[in-house]
């Protein structure tokens, strides 16, 4: 969102999260099809810890869906093409609530991307549209709902800056590939958030955007994927313009998400049947496997190169 700080707090000063829309306001609203004050937004601002003035609340305005919007969203072909992807209201099912943040230089196509999963992209108005979007979807037959945070600013205080690197169940690194500065900047911040969340295995997505404009790529498909490749996460090349695999992305982070949940759940239920278990020979071959994975890196790397674009396995 290419507001500045100012920009933003000057508008906090008029409306906050908790803060009723005034009644014009609230006609626009009902144009949009949109809920102004989500009860989702005031369980997640209770859920943060205190912050320097109260900085990372004052900047959270939160867009979510009504179920109003479905026909909104088929429109954009969200839905449409997806045999099972259904979007519901967001506020029936908290427990699957995962937040996601949004990473990366000014100007790659943050809020474009967010704004389209939020279903605001044609609203006009940055300030009414907001920066964190909620929306349930069903993803391989299961509901989701989706926080989509679009809070990150490059020049904003280090301490909004670790709380980003520190609140997400998932994030999405952004560049554009008509700008190698920003790809460079993707690394950086994918080794900040290693730093930050050091012993968690967070999905996150590298994604390129702007993929639609072909004669000013800096940024070849190949230096995408090597770069997740190396970093460990999954890579998507997108294009919020012509909505090119916008859709990919969040399912797949909403899988991504599921799949270390699922995989944390299966190890401690197989370490604890192990541990009861195991026999000594056992114990030898597990660790003469440990040996050969070792020698198999070359191997895991095309592996992993095979797999980095594929969202929805490991
Ligand atoms: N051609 C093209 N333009 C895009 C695409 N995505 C975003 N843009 C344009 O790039 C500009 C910046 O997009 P934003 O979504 O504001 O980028 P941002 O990362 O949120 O920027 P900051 O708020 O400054 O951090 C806007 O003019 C968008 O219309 C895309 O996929 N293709």
């Amino acid at each position: 969102m290419t507001l500045n700080r100012g920009d933003k707090l000057r508008y906090l000063d008029k409306r906050r999260g908790s803060t009723p829309f005034a009644a014009h306001h609230l006609q626009q609203q009902q144009h949009l099809h949109r809920r102004s004050m989500p009860v989702d937004e005031r369980e997640l601002q209770a859920s943060l810890p205190p912050s320097p003035r109260g900085e990372l609340s004052q900047l959270m305005r939160c867009t979510s869906y009504s179920p109003a919007d479905d026909d909104e969203a088929h429109r954009q072909g969200w839905a449409s093409d997806s045999s099972d992807s259904v979007i519901s209201s967001g506020s029936d099912s908290d427990s699957n609530l995962y937040k996601v943040i949004l990473l990366g230089e000014h100007g790659v196509g943050k809020t474009s991307l967010a704004r389209i999963f939020g279903g605001v992209e044609d609203c006009p108005d940055a300030e009414e549209a907001g920066n964190t979007y909620d929306r349930s979807i069903i993803v391989d037959g299961e509901e989701a709902s989706l926080v989509v945070f679009d809070i990150w600013e490059q020049d904003d205080s280090q301490w909004l800056q670790n709380h980003c690197m520190k609140m997400g169940d998932a994030y999405i690194i952004v560049y554009s590939v008509t700008d190698k500065v920003s790809f460079e900047k993707a690394s950086e911040l994918r080794i900040q958030l290693r730093r930050a969340r050091q012993t968690e295995d967070i999905p996150i997505i590298l994604v390129g955007n702007k993929s639609d404009l072909v004669r000013s790529r800096e940024v070849s498909v190949d230096e995408g994927r090597a770069c997740a490749v190396v970093f460990d996460c999954k890579f998507i090349e997108t294009s919020a313009a012509l909505h090119h695999n916008v859709k990919d992305l969040f399912e797949g982070i909403i899988r991504q998400i599921r799949l270390r949940k699922d995989s944390k759940e299966d190890n401690a239920r197989r370490m604890a049947n192990t541990k009861r278990r195991e026999s000594i020979s056992k114990k030898a071959k597990r660790f003469l496997g440990r040996i050969v994975a070792k020698n198999n890196k070359k191997m895991a790397f095309k592996a992993k190169s095979k797999s980095c674009h594929d969202l929805s396995v490991l």
